[in-house]
């Protein structure tokens, strides 16, 4: 199998996408017509450049608009091509893709079609090149990849063969198992292709909304594994058109694309025991646990505000690190790590974000092989140096150049409470009632969404909810959770196009992407919102509209509303199941804390979100001095 990706894909200048491309270890790119034409420079430099990148060209593309032309644009169209091969035989590349004609001028009919493709192929073979023809799913005769094969076999050249796009075929719904008859050998290219699930027209959906494999809905598996059975050993290239990928990193993008053929033709040998030559196995997801600690980067102010706060969720000092000036705070099974160090990562991070979450450690059952799995993933080892017997907690970097720690039993690393910390001793301690770490929400550029969707899923054995719109005063955000299927881990990825919704303004005041906040769990909301409440905590008000449609809403009695509005709580149900939330106030930072009960509820209490969301911006703005 040879990889590759097209330029259509990635923003930026063609210099920049081909630059990208090789530095995501690509060996292969497709180039679309409209970055060489907009490339300043001739074929042959194109060719220089892309070839001293140790790239080849696997195709140029895309053709529009030649089978079943009627004359005279049939001698036009044919002419256009001869161009065309000429541009190919300067930029080195041997393989034309065609597309299926969308002109109202074009005739039907397989047979005009397959001679169209007779003749074209045998004006290739005279240069040594070849043609691939493919279904638009919304071309005018032909979007059926069923009837482009019928084409390509009847125009019966070797310089003659077939494109399947992923998006196309699995779009449309069209049946796969027709891929399983159709010669592998005359498969010249399969384009690969996912999306999110739309309901509009194929033209729209395919030009703004695909995205890499893994990271939308479509069936791409079922796909994989009917080409598989083709015995299918060619040219496998990713292209996406989507307007994020457009205004997003072209570097990051083009390995996140890499990233998702890793893991979908790791989970091709999974499924089939077997894989194409040339693909390499990964150690399993992560199986994922829960969170073992959120750390806080903090400086000699902003941490006493911090500490105040945990004390008042109910939080105990529990130990000191050995050599830091690191405490760990603890509740049932929170660890939450304050680090005030002067060097280190930690304070990187807090003189660029200010306080903020800076890492985040994961459970899982096998730290090495997480990291081994993550370095596979082309994801970004990190290591710090460690104090003399401490322990070195493997790690990658994640969201806003954060950290993602993993630890395991397996390998020991769950001692490092005992290694590391100097432990305090607990006398009269009476916490809140927190027992873990239910969400962890992180807000991020709208450009990123995709990238950190496929960071997470990739690398942890999670399912993606499907995205939400989330009503806040400043505009719409678009939230989707990734969790492990018992919810030990639930994490949020929110971002949102506006710049005026909270999500945003977090953005501004971290300088970067982040968590904005944590959800703690407990088994009884109301007691640890009277512990709060008995330690001076801020909770968000939650206007009396609020309650006042509670009452006519639900079946709740008075005197259960009641005892909601008395502790500003929000109260959700599907079905049977119930969820409790309630907030602190915002902090500086604009990182606040969440309280949660759920009682078999598994969602996040998305039609609270626009309510919650308005009294976090009422205060914002109360806080805010007016200027005047
Ligand atoms: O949107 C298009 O026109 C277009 C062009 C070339 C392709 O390979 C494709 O799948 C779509
Ligand atoms: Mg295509």
């Amino acid at each position: 199998m040879r990889t590759a990706i097209a330029t259509v894909c990635l923003s930026g200048t063609l210099t920049e996408k081909i630059e990208a491309i090789a530095a995501a270890q690509f060996k292969g790119v497709e180039i679309f017509e409209n970055d060489l034409l907009s490339f300043n420079g001739t074929p042959a430099d194109a060719r220089r450049l892309i070839e001293g990148l140790g790239l080849e060209t696997i195709t140029f593309q895309p053709f529009r608009d030649f089978e079943g032309m009627p004359e005279p644009q049939r001698s036009k169209v044919f002419a256009r091509a001869e161009r065309k091969f000429d541009v190919m035989q300067e930029l080195g590349c041997d393989l034309l893709m065609v597309c299926s004609n969308v002109s109202p001028d074009s005739l039907g009919g397989i047979e005009r079609a397959a001679a169209d493709f007779h003749e074209l192929g045998e004006r290739a073979a005279k240069r040594g090149m070849r043609v691939a023809f493919e279904a638009l799913s919304w071309g005018r005769h032909i979007h059926d990849y069923r009837d482009s094969w019928e084409v390509v076999r009847r125009a019966n050249h070797p310089a003659v063969g077939l494109v399947l796009d992923s998006f196309h075929v699995l779009a449309r719904g069209t049946d796969l198992s027709a891929i399983r008859s159709i010669p592998s050998d005359k498969i010249f290219l399969v384009q690969m292709a996912d999306a999110p699930r739309l309901d509009m027209d194929y033209l729209s959906w395919s030009r703004h909304y695909r995205c890499f494999p893994g990271q939308g809905d479509l069936p791409i598996d079922d796909f994989m594994d009917v080409l598989h059975a083709t015995g299918f050993d060619g040219l496998l290239s990713l292209e996406i058109f989507n307007d994020r990928f457009r205004a997003g990193s072209t570097r990051s993008v083009a390995i996140d694309g890499q990233r998702s053929l890793i893991v979908m033709l790791d989970e091709l040998r999974r499924r089939k025991g077997a894989a194409p030559p040339n693909v390499e196995a990964l150690p399993p997801k992560a199986l994922c646990s829960g969170v073992e600690f959120v750390e806080f980067a903090v400086d000699e102010r902003s941490v006493v505000g911090l500490e105040h706060i945990l004390s008042g969720l109910g939080f105990q000092k529990a130990g000191l690190h050995r050599s830091k000036a690191v405490t760990r705070w603890r509740q049932g099974d929170i660890n939450i790590v304050v680090n005030a160090d002067k060097e280190g990562f930690a304070h990187s991070f807090n003189i660029t974000h200010g306080t903020a979450i800076c890492a985040l450690a994961l459970r899982v059952d096998d730290a090495p092989g997480t990291v081994g799995r993550a370095g596979s993933l082309l994801d970004q080892p990190f290591q710090q140096p460690v104090g003399p017997g401490e322990m070195n907690i493997p790690a990658v970097r994640g969201l806003g150049g954060s950290l993602l720690y993993f630890v395991d039993q397996k390998s020991g690393l769950d001692r490092l409470w005992d290694v590391d910390f100097e432990p305090i001793a607990a006398d009269d301690f009476v916490g809140a009632g927190l027992k873990s770490v239910d969400h962890i929400s992180q807000s991020m550029h709208y450009e990123e969404m995709l990238t950190w969707l496929l960071f997470y899923a990739s690398l942890l054995d999670v399912r993606k909810t499907p995205v939400q719109a989330v009503i806040d005063p400043g505009g719409v955000v678009q939230s989707q959770a990734i969790e492990t299927d018992d919810g030990a881990l639930r994490l949020i990825l929110n971002s949102s196009q506006s710049q005026r919704t909270l999500s945003s303004r977090f953005l501004n005041e971290l300088f970067g992407s982040g968590i904005q906040h944590i959800a703690l769990a407990t088994d009884d909301i109301f007691s640890t919102v009277e512990k709060l409440k008995a330690r001076g905590v801020d909770l968000l008000p939650i206007p009396e509209n609020y309650y006042d449609d509670l009452e006519v809403r639900t079946d709740l009695s008075v005197e259960d509303v009641g005892q909601l509005r008395a502790g500003n709580i929000l109260y959700d149900r599907e079905g049977g199941a119930e969820y409790y939330q309630v907030y602190t106030k915002t902090l500086e930072s604009g990182f606040f804390f969440e309280i949660v009960e759920r009682r078999g509820y598994q969602g996040y209490g998305a039609s609270n979100a626009p309510i919650r969301l308005a009294s976090q911006t009422r205060l914002a703005a109360e806080a805010t001095p007016s200027g005047l």
